[in-house]
């Protein structure tokens, strides 16, 4: 079929989880790690959703094809929903994961167990050319560990704990994570809409 979604991630995580994820929908998947001379899109808005929006709608344009763009972050209630919207550039511009868990870890370190809930939130964006774009958004409920356990996923996985599981988002394999994550649940938010939208192409 020649129906086909750009991801507008640079993110090899989210890129590889987003391939698993559409992977039943029939569609050809690419991410901006297949496309040469992609912009930089500034994440410039107030909330998930706002900079979801921005990265879909500039990829859209440039590519004039449907895109979807993630748009994510751990929000940690003891530190009032950091790092939130910063999550990818909490400790520096440069986005390290080591170095953001480090600065989480620290900030944390007089936070009793029972006080360390948090939830990755995910926001996703799909813009059609000539349409509205749609927003949908997801959520996954948790606690920040002391230390690094595992070494699966992304950013902030190794200290993300799963109550139901028992396990940090880093012990899980892909296939579990992708059944509970943010990620995963934005997307069963999105699947309705799916086949309407691309049912014209
Ligand atoms: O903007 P793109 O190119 O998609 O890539 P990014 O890494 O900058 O992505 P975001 O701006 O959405 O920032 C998301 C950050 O939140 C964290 N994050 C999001 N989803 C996560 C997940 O599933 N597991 C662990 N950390 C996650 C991680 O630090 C990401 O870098
Ligand atoms: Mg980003």
């Amino acid at each position: 079929m020649g129906r086909k979604v750009i991801i507008a991630t640079k993110n090899k995580g989210k890129a590889k989880e987003f391939e698993a994820l559409f992977s039943k929908f029939n569609l050809e998947v690419l991410t901006l790690l297949d496309i040469e001379n992609a912009p930089d899109v500034e994440e410039t808005g107030a909330t998930f959703e706002e900079n979801a929006v921005l990265k879909a709608e500039a990829i859209s344009r440039f590519t004039r094809s449907i895109v979807v763009a993630d748009d994510s972050g751990l929000v940690v209630d003891a530190l009032d929903g950091r790092p939130g919207i910063y999550s990818a550039r909490y400790a520096g511009e440069e986005k390290n994961d080591e170095a953001n868990i480090n600065k989480l870890l620290s900030e944390l370190k007089d936070v009793q167990q029972e006080e360390r809930t948090a939830r990755f939130y995910c926001a996703l964006a799909v813009a059609i050319p000539e349409e509205e774009t749609l927003v949908v958004a997801g959520k996954c409920e948790g606690l920040i560990m002391n230390e690094r356990r595992g070494t699966n996923g992304f950013g902030y996985d190794p200290v993300f704990y799963v109550p139901s599981l028992e396990q940090t988002m880093a012990e899980l394999s892909s296939e579990q994570k992708n059944s509970i994550s943010h990620r995963a649940n934005a997307l069963k938010n999105l699947q309705p809409l799916i086949e309407r939208i691309f049912a014209k192409r």
